[in-house]
């Protein structure tokens, strides 16, 4: 526990099959290193801290390994690869675009360019945030990128990709980087917990996964802050505390109060989570992707589309068989129209109230209508 360092300097991938989620490329590009059909320019695309910079990094390595495995990857123990796994490698040079981005800063790395490498036989630049760079600077860099000498490969990282000109998209291989599931999120935090000896819930690193959306790095400064914060036990609650999340709990108990047309019983667990400090509109929010999980449901074809633990989806399809379909998709377009409306709204409470209330009588008009004139669609869609 002590010695916890930054997850995400010290489990950041050092080879291609220990990037999570973005076989589709790591694939490729090893592929294309056995075959020895390496492109020159790169334009990696894709949400941040997904694994761009990482992919970029590993390729570097790669390429430059004195020893290729078999299988595309670096041998991780001839010079070169350890001078790269200790940062110390004179072959591969980032510059964030970000910061620098003037015609400038170009130049100083279009002049180092021409130097072939001392050691080793590739040498790397990595352009970060690349659509920040000023249409002067991409001018100057541009002749760079058309006649590369056979020692230069460029990786353009972005996270913006219709902000980069044609003129740089049609000179570069383009791989676009996908957000990581939740699933695959959850898998990786739990390898981290294990390495680390440390004790979590499987529902505390999927509140984890949910609250970053994607983002591996968040999800490993996410996991770090939640340790430092419980001693290294995440429970589902504590976990839930940090991160300020509703509970699902309360969508459940809603719904079992909306079911039985409970208007006090639904208001008074709304009143709970305002007490709670929550706004009407993270409550709509989570409500209507509670409701949105419910109808997901209902067909096993689309049932991945569901990102939540195994424990809680067995709760969604018991909660899911009490509900038609046209009565959640009913709900949906309200709890749409309600959010619309929710900023506008003088007496936000009242607001959000109502809508509640026009659930709990939703449910027996909708199951009124389509028991007499809708049967058919209903048998469809609930079967
Ligand atoms: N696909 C992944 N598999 C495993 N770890 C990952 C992955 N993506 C990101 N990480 C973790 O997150 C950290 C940041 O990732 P990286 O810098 O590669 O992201 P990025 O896509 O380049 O983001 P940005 O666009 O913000 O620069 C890494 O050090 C690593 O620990
Ligand atoms: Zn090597």
């Amino acid at each position: 526990m002590e010695n916890f360092i930054v997850s995400a300097r010290k489990y950041r991938p050092q080879n291609f099959s220990t990037v999570v989620g973005q076989a589709h490329i790591t694939t490729t590009l090893k592929n294309a290193i056995r075959n020895n059909q390496l492109a020159h320019a790169f334009l990696f695309c894709g949400p941040r801290g997904v694994g761009k910079t990482t992919c970029a990094r590993i390729l570097a390595k790669t390429i430059n390994c004195e020893n290729l495995q078999p299988d595309g990857e670096a041998c991780d123990k001839c010079d070169s690869c350890r001078t790269f796994n200790d940062g110390a490698s004179f072959n591969i040079h980032e510059l964030d675009a970000a910061s620098n981005n003037s015609v400038d800063d170009i130049r100083t790395l279009v002049d180092q360019v021409r130097f072939a490498p001392q050691a080793g036989k590739y040498k790397i630049y990595i352009i970060d945030e690349v659509h920040m760079l000023s249409s002067s600077a991409f001018n100057a860099f541009l002749k760079t990128l058309e006649e590369p000498p056979s020692y230069a490969i460029f990786i353009l990282a972005t996270t913006e990709k219709h902000k980069i000109l044609p003129t740089i998209l049609s000179r570069c291989q383009i791989f676009d980087f996908r957000r990581i599931t939740i699933q695959d999120t959850v898998d990786h935090l739990q390898d981290i917990v294990s390495k680390e000896q440390l004790s979590a819930e499987a529902d505390a690193l999927h509140l984890i996964a949910q609250k970053t959306d994607g983002c591996m790095r968040d999800s490993l400064s996410t996991l770090d802050k939640i340790v430092s914060f419980t001693g290294g036990q995440l429970t589902y609650q504590n976990t839930l505390e940090h991160l300020n999340i509703l509970d699902y709990d309360y969508f459940f108990r809603i719904m079992e109060g909306v079911l039985v047309q409970d208007i006090a019983g639904s208001l008074l667990i709304f009143d709970e989570i305002l007490q709670k400090g929550f706004e009407g509109d993270n409550f709509l929010g989570g409500l209507a992707e509670f409701l949105r999980n419910l109808l997901v449901c209902k067909d096993d074809k689309v049932l991945h589309l569901m990102e939540v633990s195994a424990n809680l989806k067995d709760r969604y399809r018991q909660m899911s068989g009490r509900l038609s379909a046209p009565y959640i998709v009913t709900a949906l377009q309200l709890l749409n129209d309600t959010e619309i409306g929710y900023r506008m709204a003088r007496n936000k409470r009242l607001h959000v109230e109502m809508a509640l209330i026009r659930l709990c009588y939703l449910q027996q008009a909708v199951t009124l209508v389509s028991n007499e004139q809708t049967g058919e669609v209903v048998k469809k869609l609930d079967s």
